[in-house]
């Protein structure tokens, strides 16, 4: 039951500028008794006023108070409240004895004249005519700031997000509200379509209205680059939209090309059908296909040079290449652009070595990088040649790009204006780098520089849209080398040989006959997790000679018996305990402890890190933390409000308590965030799942991310289907095209949307 209250803010107690929250102390205007209120205002001024709704409740240490949902603020009724309201400080340049003065000169009549006739402010003594009319400005702004927010609360707009609207269209508020609440969605961080809808469907905007159609129509777009998506074929979009917005798709046509027109999306027809992109992604990809044609010139080599060079390669790192590895070190001495592709364990880091060796010899300067830390570090050290994440290369600052929609409002140092002063850039694990950073990734890069691009194009594509490594490697423009050879001592492992298999469709022997291949037969949940506690705490570490923590259990889903959320709950329990001294922080549903292995769920541009040396003195400092970057939660500080993390890479971040909601335990993660990542011995729980998700790609990059031991625990029946089961989750995305289209080569007719399906 929610009650009132009427009275004015004595004084505020505590206020958290970010968010709102606000502790203050209301004189209530009946009994004059001094109320603890709790809320989220926007704007909070001592002497105002208030009529607010909430309720009473009691609270353990400061007893009875008034937690306030909504509320308005009153206009100064009485001399008394006008006195307090002017003189409370809101008003600059009036103090409270400058207030007396003013009430005491125009009494009851305050009000009006300051809203009316302010220029009569200039009789009291004290005030000019200039102060008068910027007293008068401000009276009115408070008020006008009032009444909307008045009228943003009777559609259920909170305080914060009222604010946020208010500063964003200030008096147009009234306007865009009653024409086109779906211009929220546009233009407020915060809002999406789901909010607008609500918002539009309290003021009583049709279902059909076009403004609905088109904002829901967009939205979906949007959802579906969320699942890595660049465009939609027309009928898709018209079918996700129709269930969306509960209308029907004959409605959606006409709003397709008026977007169109508007140039909110760009439509592409094929011979089978139209394609619908958001017009930032299309030209993201066009640009993208620009900028790789452009770099992809040929360098002519002198031939016996080259065989040369690697004999001599040869001899100094004591291996012979075979011939496609020689092949590739050709192409990429002689190309702007080179492609470098293969399975586990056929030798493309032995390549990179040999190139980089090559470069070298020739006096190039050289620079390494891949997607996340993890590779980067791994990619240090299988060349010792020092390699960064492409975000450092790229000299991320961490100041938001305000007009970067296509830059996902990120900002890099190095660009166009800014490019890389390189002769080669080399790229690891491609597979992950999704359409946004390649775009950013080749806009710092001029022609004259080379880049070498390295990866495994069976990987799952990458979590951001796009499916660019695969899409530039069927262009069939660029020069490509794809290594297939397994080396001898790669074939003695047998993760490598099933990874292979799995690739192949062939069936695994799951006779435990394996030194790093096991099966373990189990069919019900929880006696799988109990055997994957005991391989953590007891058997793998001493196995693979390596901490519990160091070993990752993959699974292919979030929900269900064995989903990461669930077995995250409970490996927790196992794996870290409650203990005295261990602090805990509970987040929503979830709960934090100190010494919790954590991982970060978004890209946060800003957060910044730093790295420790001795004594733990910062040595080095930076910004931005990544989807999938994983650490320990080695602290959690209550009275600052901090919870810290140190990534594996040795970096540590501090987290306000509110952004803990960008991290979540990372006992199990799924097997698509573990992308590009690596772990001495990984556990799968593979009991069952949607068919749509329980593919051979998916079991082929869980298996290629262990390096020593890869136990499945669970039935191989479903491991079995899925090795057979060939259908992967489409992926819209056509880069290839567009490189094509540039190159002049012949667009494939039957080829629309299946860059991923062959
Ligand atoms: N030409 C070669 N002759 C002999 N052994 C080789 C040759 N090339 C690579 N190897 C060996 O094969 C194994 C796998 O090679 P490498 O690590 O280069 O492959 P990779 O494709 O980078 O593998 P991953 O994807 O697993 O990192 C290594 O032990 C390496 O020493």
């Amino acid at each position: 039951m929610s009650e009132k209250v009427i009275g004015y803010i004595d004084h505020v107690i505590f206020r958290n500028d970010e968010n709102g929250y606000t502790v203050m102390v209301l004189k209530t205007a009946d009994s004059e008794e001094e109320l603890t209120c709790v809320g989220t205002f926007p704007d909070v001024t001592q002497g105002v006023t208030i009529e607010a709704e909430g309720q009473f409740s009691q609270h353990h240490i400061y007893g009875r108070q008034f937690n306030i949902q909504s509320y308005a603020e009153k206009a100064p009724e009485d001399t008394q409240a006008m006195e307090r309201y002017l003189g409370s400080g809101a008003i600059k340049g009036v103090g409270a004895a400058l207030a007396a003065r003013i009430v005491r000169c125009f009494g009851e009549d305050t009000l009006r004249i300051v809203e009316e006739e302010p220029e009569r402010l200039a009789e009291v003594k004290g005030i000019s005519e200039k102060k008068a009319r910027e007293i008068a400005v401000q009276v009115t702004e408070k008020a006008d700031m009032r009444k909307a927010m008045m009228f943003l609360q009777k559609y259920g707009i909170s305080l914060n997000l009222g604010a946020k609207i208010y500063q964003k269209y200030g008096q147009s508020v009234y306007s865009v509200l009653q024409e086109n609440p779906y211009r929220l969605a546009d233009d407020i961080s915060g809002v999406g379509f789901k909010i607008a809808d609500t918002i539009a469907s309290r003021i009583g905007i049709h279902a059909d209205s076009d403004y609905r159609i088109r904002s829901g129509m967009m939205y979906t777009l949007l959802q579906a680059s969320g699942e890595g998506h660049v465009y939609l074929p027309k009928d898709e979009l018209f079918d996700r939209a129709s269930q969306l917005l509960q209308v029907d798709v004959s409605y959606m046509e006409k709003h397709l090309m008026d977007m169109a027109i508007d140039r909110n999306v760009v439509l592409k027809e094929n011979d089978r059908e139209v394609l619908v992109y958001p017009s930032q992604y299309y030209r993201l990809e066009l640009n993208t296909a620009r900028m790789l044609t452009e770099l992809n010139i040929r360098y002519p080599q002198n031939e016996q040079m080259m065989e040369r060079r690697i004999a001599q390669i040869e001899k100094e790192t004591g291996t012979v290449l075979e011939e496609m590895q020689k092949k590739a070190v050709v192409e990429a001495a002689g190309n702007g652009l080179f492609v470098l592709t293969g399975g586990p364990g056929t030798g493309k880091t032995t390549t990179i070595n040999a190139i980089i060796r090559f470069f070298e010899g020739e006096g190039a300067t050289l620079r390494l990088a891949a997607p996340t830390g993890r590779a980067a570090k791994r990619m240090t050290e299988a060349t010792g040649y020092e390699a960064q994440t492409i975000h450092r290369l790229l000299e991320l600052n961490g100041v938001p790009d305000e007009d970067g929609r296509e830059s996902q409002g990120v900002h890099f140092e190095r660009n166009a204006e800014n490019p890389l002063d390189t002769d080669v850039i080399i790229i690891d694990e491609m597979s992950m780098v999704d359409i946004f950073l390649m775009h950013s990734l080749l806009l710092a890069v001029t022609a004259g520089t080379r880049i070498i691009l390295v990866g495994d194009e069976n990987q799952l594509p990458s979590v951001g849209p796009g499916n660019v490594l695969r899409d530039i490697i069927q262009s069939g423009v660029f020069p490509v080398v794809e290594l297939k050879k397994i080396f001898r001592q790669a074939s003695h492992s047998d993760i490598v040989v099933n990874a292979h298999k799995i690739h192949n469709g062939e069936q695994v022997s799951l006779d435990n006959k394996s030194r790093d291949f096991f099966f373990l037969k189990r069919y019900d949940a929880d006696i799988i997790i109990r055997v994957v506690i005991a391989l953590i705490q007891e058997k793998l570490p001493k196995y693979v000679d390596a901490r519990p923590f160091e070993i990752q259990v993959l699974t292919p889903m979030r929900k269900g018996l064995l989903g990461v959320e669930r077995m995250n709950q409970i490996l927790q329990r196992y794996l870290n305990p409650p203990e005295s001294g261990k602090k805990e922080k509970e987040i929503g549903e979830r709960l934090f402890r100190e010494g919790d292995k954590v991982m970060q769920i978004r890209n946060n541009y800003q957060l910044e890190w730093e790295v420790r040396g001795k004594y733990g003195i910062p040595v080095e400092e930076g910004v931005g933390v990544f989807n999938g970057d994983t650490g320990i939660l080695k602290e959690i500080n209550e009275f600052a409000e901090t919870a810290t993390v140190e990534f594996e890479d040795g970096r540590f971040a501090d987290y306000s308590f509110k952004q803990l909601e960008e991290l979540e335990l990372a006992y199990a993660i799924t097997i698509h965030k573990s992308q590009g990542s690596e772990y001495p011995a990984v556990i799968l729980p593979l009991l069952s799942g949607p068919k749509m998700l329980m593919n051979r790609n998916l079991l082929y990059t869980g298996v290629t991310r262990a390096r020593k031991c890869v136990t499945v625990v669970g039935s191989e029946e479903t491991f079995g289907e899925m090795i057979r089961n060939e259908k992967q989750q489409k992926r819209y995305s056509s880069l290839w095209a567009r490189i094509q289209e540039l190159s002049g080569s012949v667009v494939s007719k039957t080829v629309s949307s299946v860059s991923q399906d062959s």
